[in-house]
């Protein structure tokens, strides 16, 4: 049952309701609520307001990174009832106006759009499994995404994320500039966590990548990964011998497949891709020139063809105009051939989709 949540819908009349609290100081004629001299609003849009849309849109209202969240999803009760949970906060958080509805409509003019929307897996499924099942909805819900805010970036979250991501760049005609998706910016704090968790310091202090799909194929990028600036892979191989090739792999394998535990464990995964969104919007909405390893167009890159318009993460610098350039990262051969593999095998599935 639909009910009334504002006084307006109770039928009390909007008008400048504050005016009779408030009155101007000495001097200025103009109202309160005429003083517009305020900066531009920064609109999100969350698509899809299931486990990992709703861990993204509360990760952004406790960051304060947004003045208006638009939330969309196909199941009007479900959205509405999301919308007023998060609404119910609003005494203990930053002043934020959130909207909700059915229709791509609510996004217009929107400065972010992240998509989450779609099929997740299932026990005993891969990313890649989802495909059909996503590229269907997504040739439904991108193009009037893209009609509502043509300006925006476009940030891709639903799986499988890299095939879903070209699939977004070729439906919006955006500049791949401005079509990213959250890649491997999830896989490399998994992987942070666990040398972190073995080193006993703390996550932030560990640089470490994982590169390439967010997936099974994914890499491990060892040779670079430092704390404190110190090089880790020398003196753990060092310190003990057992951090031979298969260790790695081993530890490689562990990252991949701690997605895989918690999805058996409570049936999705969501805290952890809440605040690694809200880190992306972060960089992009406040242009903080911050390096997250991301899907984007790799062609060119580490012997990739310049004829696959693959997505793929790699580490990027990212600020208000999304995409600002993709490091040029120095792997060893072995790392590289990993990351073409990676590539193939996303590659492959994209064109299977005659896009
Ligand atoms: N890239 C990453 O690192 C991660 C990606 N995911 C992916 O995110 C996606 C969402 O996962 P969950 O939130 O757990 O699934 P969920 O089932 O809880 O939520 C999906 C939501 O999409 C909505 N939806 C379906 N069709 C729609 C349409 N046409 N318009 C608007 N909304 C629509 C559904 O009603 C549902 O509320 C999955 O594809 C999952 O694999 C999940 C975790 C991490
Ligand atoms: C489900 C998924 O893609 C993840 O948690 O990594």
């Amino acid at each position: 049952m639909k009910k009334a949540t504002s006084l307006s819908e109770l039928g009390f009349d909007a008008g400048d309701a504050s005016s009779g609290f408030f009155r101007p100081v000495s001097g200025d004629s103009s109202t309160p609520t005429s003083q517009h001299h305020r900066r531009r609003l920064t609109k999100v849009s969350v698509i899809g307001a299931g486990n990992v849309g709703m861990a993204i849109a509360q990760t952004i209202l406790t960051r304060d990174l947004a003045d208006e969240i638009a939330l969309v999803d196909a199941v009007p009760d479900k959205l509405r009832g999301e919308m007023l949970d998060l609404q119910h906060a609003a005494a203990f958080l930053p002043r934020t106006r959130l909207v909700s509805g059915t229709d791509m409509s609510v996004t217009r003019g929107s400065d972010l759009v992240i998509v989450t929307a779609g099929a997740r897996q299932i026990q005993g499924e891969t990313r890649l499994d989802l495909l059909q099942r996503n590229v269907a909805l997504f040739r439904k819900i991108v193009p009037p995404l893209a009609e509502q805010s043509h300006d925006a970036l476009l940030l891709v979250v639903s799986n499988p994320v890299d095939v879903l991501t070209y699939v977004a760049w070729k439906l919006s005609g955006f500049p791949a500039s401005r079509v990213i998706g959250s890649g491997t910016n999830l896989d490399s704090s998994r992987f942070r966590f666990l040398l972190a968790e073995h080193l006993d310091v703390n996550a932030q202090d560990v640089q470490a990548y994982m590169v390439g799909e967010h997936g099974d194929s994914s890499v491990a990028v060892w040779s670079s990964v430092s704390v404190a600036g110190m090089p880790v892979l020398k003196s753990l191989q060092e310190s003990h011998r057992c951090f031979d090739e298969e260790a790695l792999e081993g530890i490689r394998r562990a990252v991949v497949d701690s997605a895989y535990e918690v999805i058996s464990l409570k049936g999705y995964t969501s805290w952890a891709i809440g605040y690694s969104v809200a880190s992306l919007a972060a960089s992009l909405l406040r242009d903080q020139r911050r390096i997250h390893p991301v899907s984007v167009l790799a062609r060119g890159f580490h012997g990739i063809p310049d004829g696959n318009d693959v997505f793929l993460s790699l580490p990027a610098r990212l600020g208000r105009a999304g995409v600002q350039g993709v490091a040029e990262m120095e792997l060893t051969e072995e790392e590289a051939k990993r990351l073409r593999r990676s590539a193939k095998t996303i590659w492959e599935n994209c064109q299977l989709l005659g896009l």
